[in-house]
């Protein structure tokens, strides 16, 4: 038999990307495009999920031709996604009813102000271990039944959406359940991917009837949810046919916790940062869901087949590398590895800092009004200063979510594994290593979301047996340890925390 590896498809904010690994977890094969990101209105962003699935099958064809693989020599497929965002399809057809409302859209934020003055806040936390927050997907799949043209449907019924969704013919599903649904044609979804939902009830392991009568979605529209990296499988890539083989899909996991797992997080106390359009920090907590007192996530971590949910406490930081994009877009930087040179060039940032709330800000502020800004300019402010501002707000982000990590958990951190795009920046992560005063450890295989899924899925299928052998696979590219002459941290932190302060509760009064 020719020599086997495990594929994973990695459907992001930005792009779909799939991979091709070997037995020691070694990148053989790449490919990756880009999506449309569309912005209806400010505050808006939407994506079409037929052109992700378009995109999802290109990947693979291209990676398996450019590597000279068959689709025989997969033994098996994991799917790593971008979390919360939200498509409602008609079964009938397969397509989508309406364009998919990603994780960053905030269209919903007066709705979640009516379930604070309700007082439900705490009942949210409670089940699902999440703030309630437009972030997550609840809103926006309730938004997506009530606003959703019929017509558009393009079918010759245009029977109430609703109806038709409490008789299971409209199907919800985050991206990985939209994915396995056309690979395989299974409605399926993973625990990880679940516990975004903000409709899944984290400690009883289901979906929640109270939420889901609060926003008025059908048990009939829900995916069975399943273990992450799951010995059954998911289906086989038959039912699709594109593929022209019985490629079993065995492993799925949102990606920030496909990232904890290609990082060998599996034990209680291990910890990662992931660097992308937003940062993602995670703490394994074991099979404990522990409480955040301090503005955290509590989410599921990932499931074996037959094993308990291992749980995650998570800090959310909507935006980190996005900032970074936007020094691109208004022209301070050509583009963003242009950065560290620029951040290198002055001392420091001239007592100017920039808070990058763009969307709002996530954990541990939750201020969905908050928006960005920059203080302490003066006539003597250069564009190197607003670059290195930029890049201290990702650490100092980072930091935000640290100390409550640490109070929450107890634990002191020694060290903290990082990825994603925005490592490879050095001067970031050392900065981020003085800033945090922690050991910053980046891994030789940086792609570490869709090697965690590639491992769900070969688990699975036996292609490894062990978590130790993925353990021997994890290799150091670098390690950060704090600056012995890195002074003034706590204070300009401290000044960090004002400038904080002043980005809350701008958009008061914008309705967005
Ligand atoms: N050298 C760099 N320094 C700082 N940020 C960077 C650098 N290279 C890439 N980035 C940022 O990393 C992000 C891309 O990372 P990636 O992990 O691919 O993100 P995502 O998975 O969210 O699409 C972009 O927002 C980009 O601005
Ligand atoms: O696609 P990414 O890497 O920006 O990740 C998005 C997160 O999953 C959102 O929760």
């Amino acid at each position: 038999m020719a020599e086997q590896y495990v594929g994973a498809i990695d459907q992001g904010t930005t792009g779909t990307r799939f991979m091709v690994f070997d037995h020691s977890g070694q990148v053989v094969a790449n490919a990756y495009e880009k999506h449309e990101q569309i912005y209806p209105e400010p505050g808006w962003v939407e994506h079409d999920a037929l052109e992700i699935w378009r995109k999802t099958k290109l990947v693979i064809e291209e990676a398996l031709s450019n590597a000279d693989l068959g689709p025989d020599q997969l033994a098996a497929i994991g799917i790593t996604n971008q979390r919360e965002t939200t498509v409602l399809w008609d079964a009938e057809t397969g397509k989508p009813i309406h364009n998919a409302i990603v994780w960053q859209d905030r269209r919903t934020t007066d709705r979640v102000e009516t379930l604070r003055d309700e007082d439900k806040v705490e009942m949210i936390r409670g089940k699902t271990g999440l703030e309630a927050d437009a972030y997550f997907s609840a809103t926006k799949a309730e938004w997506l039944l009530d606003n959703s043209d019929p017509i558009k449907l393009q079918r010759s019924r245009p029977e109430d959406i609703r109806d038709r969704a409490a008789e299971g013919e409209i199907l919800f599903g985050t991206m990985d359940t939209w994915l396995i649904y056309k690979l395989t044609g299974n409605h399926i979804t993973d625990v990880t991917n679940a516990s975004r939902t903000m409709l899944y009830n984290i400690h009883e392991n289901d979906w929640d009837d109270e939420l889901l009568d609060e926003f008025d979605v059908h048990r009939e529209m829900l995916p069975e949810v399943r273990p992450s990296s799951d010995d059954d499988t998911y289906g086989s890539t038959s039912a699709s046919g594109f593929l022209n083989a019985e490629v079993p899909v065995a492993g799925a996991l949102g990606d920030q916790q496909a990232a904890l797992f290609g990082q060998t997080c599996f034990d209680e106390g291990d910890a990662k940062n992931t660097y992308g359009t937003g940062s993602f920090f995670l703490m394994n907590t074991g099979e404990e869901a522990v409480d955040s007192e301090h503005g955290l996530l509590t989410t599921i971590g990932f499931q074996r087949s037959g094993e308990p949910v291992q749980y995650a406490l998570e800090g959310s930081i909507f935006v980190t590398g996005a900032a970074i994009q936007w020094l691109e877009d208004v022209d301070l930087i050509d583009n963003p590895g242009q950065t560290e040179e620029l951040a290198r060039s002055v001392d420091s940032t001239d007592d100017v800092y920039l808070v990058p709330a763009f969307t709002g800000l996530g954990a541990p502020h939750w201020d969905q009004r908050a928006r960005g800004t920059i203080v302490g300019m003066t006539r003597g402010t250069r564009k190197e200063h607003i670059v290195r501002a930029t890049l201290e707000s990702i650490a100092f982000q980072t930091r935000d979510v640290a100390e409550a990590m640490e109070a929450d958990s107890g634990i002191e951190m020694q060290s903290l594994r990082v990825d994603g795009g925005a490592v490879k920046n050095n001067f970031l992560c050392q900065l981020q290593s003085n800033i945090i005063d922690s050991d910053i450890v980046r891994p030789q295989v940086d792609e570490t979301t869709a090697l965690g899924s590639a491992y769900a899925a070969g688990l699975a299928v036996g292609y490894w047996e062990t978590l130790d052998e993925l353990r021997d696979n994890w290799q150091v590219d670098r390690e950060f340890t704090p600056d012995d002459d890195a002074t003034g941290v706590d204070e300009r932190y401290g000044r960090w925390t004002e400038a904080v302060e002043r980005s809350k509760d701008w958009a008061r009064d914008s309705g967005e």
